[in-house]
């Protein structure tokens, strides 16, 4: 089944064309990454799949439903970690993520499931029961990747989820995001100007330059299509960077 469709999408904020008409499909069950430099688009296309942004030309469909017109329906299928973010900081993580399974709960798991289930996810131990303005930035993204992901999210948007980690805790997130996909079948929509690690992420990845989609292809498609090494020399060479 198809995840995501995005066709002709295009996002102007006055004179900026942040999106020029872009156009992909995400498989169900896909980690998909949207990889480029700063300024080429990734969070956009992100915002306007997750509702949170009305684009300017073009469509998009999460499981069938338009983002636009059936916002609320789409709503209930993703969880969405903006690249930016902060968790309520006078709570504990605990009390953080108690409040976040209350809210979702009416979407089939129960709150202690899902408590249970992100707890594991945040990887926390003791500090969970610490208040969340005294974690470091990668603590406060962990909470944050737990509470997006233990409702079991039909699609997961994760805009830079490793951003700020230590490799250690970027390591923990990645094999966290593949361990979904696997098991849940959890969609993962991916943006990241981290080449490299994407690499080691993405069953496919979209490289975006200034609005434009350059090419698509799973990382081995793409490495051998450009005969790259890895997909940071594939970018450089598709966007003729001379090497
Ligand atoms: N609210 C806004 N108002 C005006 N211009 C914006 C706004 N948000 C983004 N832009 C512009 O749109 C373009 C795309 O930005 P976007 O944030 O989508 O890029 P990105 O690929 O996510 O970059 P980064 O890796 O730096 O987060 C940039 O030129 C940016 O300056």
């Amino acid at each position: 089944m198809t995840a995501i469709k995005v066709e002709n999408l295009e996002k102007d904020y006055g004179k900026v064309k942040a999106l020029k008409g872009i156009s992909f499909e995400v498989e169900e069950g896909e980690i998909f990454g949207l990889i480029g430099p700063n300024g080429a688009g990734k969070s956009t296309t992100l915002k306007i799949l997750a509702t949170l942004l009305i684009p300017t030309g073009g469509r998009a469909e999460v499981y069938g439903h338009d983002v636009v017109s059936e916002a609320d329906e789409v709503r209930k299928l993703i969880s969405y970690l903006p690249e930016e973010a902060g968790a309520y900081k006078n709570l504990t993580g605990y009390e953080y993520l108690e409040f976040m399974a209350k809210l979702y709960s009416k979407t089939g798991k129960s709150v202690e499931e899902m408590l249970k289930l992100g707890i594991e996810i945040a990887g926390l131990g003791e500090r969970i029961h610490d208040k969340v303005a005294t974690y470091s930035k990668g603590m406060t993204r962990k909470l944050l990747l737990a509470r997006a992901l233990m409702v079991i999210p039909k699609l997961a948007i994760l805009d830079e989820p490793a951003s700020g980690l230590d490799i250690v805790n970027a390591y923990a997130i990645r094999q966290t995001i593949k361990r979904f996909a696997r098991d849940e079948g959890v969609t993962f929509l991916i943006s990241s100007h981290n080449m490299l690690e994407v690499e080691f992420l993405c069953d496919r990845v979209a490289l975006i330059n200034k609005g434009i989609i350059i090419d698509i292809g799973t990382p081995k498609e793409l490495k051998e299509k450009y005969n790259a090494e890895n997909l940071e020399e594939v970018f450089m060479k598709a966007v003729g960077v001379k090497l």
